[in-house]
């Protein structure tokens, strides 16, 4: 395959006095000081972390003064995945680890949005209102293990709701509110909650969203609820009427209660995050308490740096793993930053006036919100005092080299620009950004401590400076518990330990470079990953499918060379049927409504059959490599389908696009 990334000269390269003071050079001097090693250099230190597992977050558990009321007796059950058991014995909380940085010295959170000036958000405030939710959820009959589902925007009472959860020991779950009701359905309904949290509306891009008729066809849905906790957010006094068991988070927040920590195993369950596969429903992943923490704790103080009283910042939704991200600054002793709106509204300078008001020293994104800014051609630099701004990080999608260019052009050229990549599945980032490394245009800089990642060909060789298959060989404590439905794991075990036995394949197509960095070239499995948020195929085909003039279908994500990301819908009508404005408004409009309105195809084109292998499944993976500048050979092997005619016409479309 083509690799278009990667440059022979650093774009940026840290200071002796960056190197000196970053996290990660504190915790190699704890290292050579209370466990005698030293490491040459971040590279050594990585071989280390994956050779000696053990060893390695062991002492990640004694360097954070991790708050077990049990200790563990053994740091890891067997190196075989899945089913390796981490920190067993040992019985903690998530959220005890957030509240224990809580100070009068700076707020807990900032928000803002559209309709919002920026608000500080104390400590005090948030002990106060988490303490007197969880207590309200105890008085609703929420055990340990009981789901909490959350249909909120990334605003602070979705914060002070999960933390609340997280204290009394429940399982979390957020969506989005622009998720349309199926995408919201499917996914709380896999996991029986018994409490909703839904606000009664937001605004995006200045038009403003009613969202109770939604909640009124959640309680339908969702049959489990015994509370619907209803968030004013559009309207200052919404109406509960018709909303069996709701109730308005004023109420919930009415009687103030001490904030206590359910203590829970290291693998208790702390939240469901979704991930869509090629079939079915999307993966409800559950991960852990303590898988978390630990995950968290060295990826955002190791890697992303964070020191007390930093403003961390990623723009997300809480429909985005980068959402429980964000929340885990935290655990650092920083200040986390919110913001609910659109990035372009009402045009792309508001992150960065966010940015200047907010004092934030790291402003995490999507590479496709840079290469927006990049076209619409703003000026941040010139426009707002940056001058707080440390760094950029950037994920959902491979940022290409111009993007790292066009930060140090129009941004700062001193600032060190993260590119990283990881998931839902984990929660986090395979391959990181470290601040103690050079930074190379289109280049992630490094693997994840802990975390061995390498690129494996076919037969399960390693690859170095080839494109293969982004796999992990040992375990991480962040990997997921189980997948909630899945007694018998078999869809765990489908979902990443089909190719390789024993070994997680993510679904990535990775390049490891001789200097240890790292290029992702986009999805190698048929997931519609755009913004980074993840949705199956089989998803959009429910609603797409589901119209009497659509037969069939098939639709592909593809991640363009230079950033960007092409999403095509190939459909197949009713005989007599004809792809008009109107049909093509009416298929646009059903995926906007019912699943995101971030996943509305590009293009709609009529073909007359989808190509299927012999055993009937949609050819998504060979059309996305067609449609990625590889050839015919090398994108599908013919003699396996059973229509093999039908895939000619993507051979054409390929060869006209590209
Ligand atoms: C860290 C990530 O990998 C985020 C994403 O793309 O989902």
């Amino acid at each position: 395959m083509d690799t278009p990334f990667g440059e022979e000269q650093p774009l940026w390269t840290p200071s002796e006095t960056v190197i000196r003071d970053a996290n990660i050079s504190q915790y190699m001097h704890w290292l050579t000081q209370e466990r005698g090693l030293h490491f040459e250099d971040r590279e050594a230190l990585w071989r280390w972390s994956v050779e000696k597992l053990e060893d390695f977050w062991a002492s990640l558990w004694s360097y954070f003064s991790i708050k077990a009321s049990q200790p563990y007796n053994a740091v890891l059950s067997s190196h075989t995945m899945p089913g390796a058991s981490w920190f067993s014995g040992a019985r903690l909380n998530y959220a005890e680890h957030i509240f224990r940085n809580a100070t009068s010295d700076r707020p807990a959170l900032l928000f803002r949005s559209e309709r919002q000036a920026l608000t500080e958000i104390s400590w005090q405030e948030l002990t106060k209102n988490v303490g007197a939710l969880s207590q309200s959820l105890r008085a609703m009959g929420v055990q340990p293990g009981d789901r909490v589902v959350a249909y909120v925007p990334n605003i602070p009472q979705a914060i002070t709701a999960f933390l609340a959860c997280a204290s009394v020991g429940a399982i979390w779950s957020s969506c989005s509110p622009d998720f349309g009701i199926s995408s919201v359905t499917e996914r709380f309904q896999q996991i029986e909650p018994k409490v909703l949290f839904a606000v009664d509306g937001y605004q995006y891009g200045g038009k403003s969203f009613d969202r109770l008729p939604v909640i009124h066809e959640l309680q339908k849905q969702l049959p489990t609820l015994q509370k619907i906790v209803v968030i004013p957010y559009l309207k200052t006094e919404p109406s509960l009427e018709g909303i069996g068991h709701g109730v308005l988070w004023s109420e919930v927040l009415r009687e103030p209660a001490e904030l206590t920590f359910e203590q829970v195993p290291f693998d208790h369950p702390l939240w469901i995050l979704y991930s869509s596969g090629t079939t079915g429903l999307p993966k409800a992943i559950v991960q852990g308490h303590g898988g978390i923490l630990l995950e968290h704790l060295k990826a955002l103080t190791l890697d992303v740096d964070l020191k007390p009283g930093d403003r961390f910042f990623w723009f997300t939704t809480t429909g985005w793993m980068m959402w429980n991200f964000l929340v885990g600054g935290l655990l650092t002793k920083s200040v986390i930053l919110l913001y609910d709106g659109s990035p372009g509204y009402p045009n792309l300078e508001t992150l960065w006036q966010f940015a200047q008001e907010s004092q934030m020293s790291f402003f995490g994104t999507s590479a496709s919100y840079i290469a927006s800014c990049m076209k619409a051609g703003i000026e941040p630099g010139q426009s707002y005092d940056l001058s707080h701004l440390r760094g950029i990080g950037s994920t959902g999608s491979p940022l290409p080299p111009e993007g790292f260019h066009w930060i140090h052009e129009h941004i700062r050229e001193d600032l060190w620009v993260a590119s990283v990549s990881g998931g839902t599945d984990i929660c986090s980032a395979f391959v990181a950004g470290s601040i103690v490394l050079p930074v190379y245009a289109g280049e992630l800089q490094c693997r994840s401590l802990g975390a061995n990642v390498q690129s494996f060909d076919d037969a399960g060789q390693p690859l170095i400076e080839e494109v293969g298959e982004l796999v992990v060989t040992e375990p991480l404590p962040s990997m997921p518990l189980f997948f909630w439905n899945d007694p018998d794991q078999q869809r765990y075990r489908e979902s990443y330990f089909a190719t390789y036995p024993g070994i997680w394949r993510h679904g990535d197509w990775i390049r490891i470079t001789e200097r240890g960095s790292a290029v992702i070239y986009g999805r190698s499995d048929s997931t519609i990953n755009r913004m980074g948020i993840r949705m199956g195929s089989s998803e959009i085909y429910r609603i797409v499918e589901g119209l009497p003039e659509v037969l069939d279908s098939l639709i592909v994500g593809v991640e363009r060379p230079h950033g960007g990301y092409y999403l095509p819908l190939f459909v197949v009508l009713r005989p007599g049927v004809e792809l008009d404005d109107s049909l093509k408004a009416r298929i646009k409009s059903e995926l906007r409504t019912h699943i995101s309105p971030h996943h509305v195809p590009d293009e709609i084109l009529v073909i007359s059959e989808v190509p299927r292998t012999l055993s009937g499944k949609k050819l998504e993976v060979p059309v996305k490599k067609l449609l990625m500048g590889l050839p015919m050979e090398k994108a599908v092997s013919l003699d396996a389908l059973s229509n093999p005619q039908a895939f000619r016409y993507f051979q054409e479309f390929a060869s006209q696009r590209n």
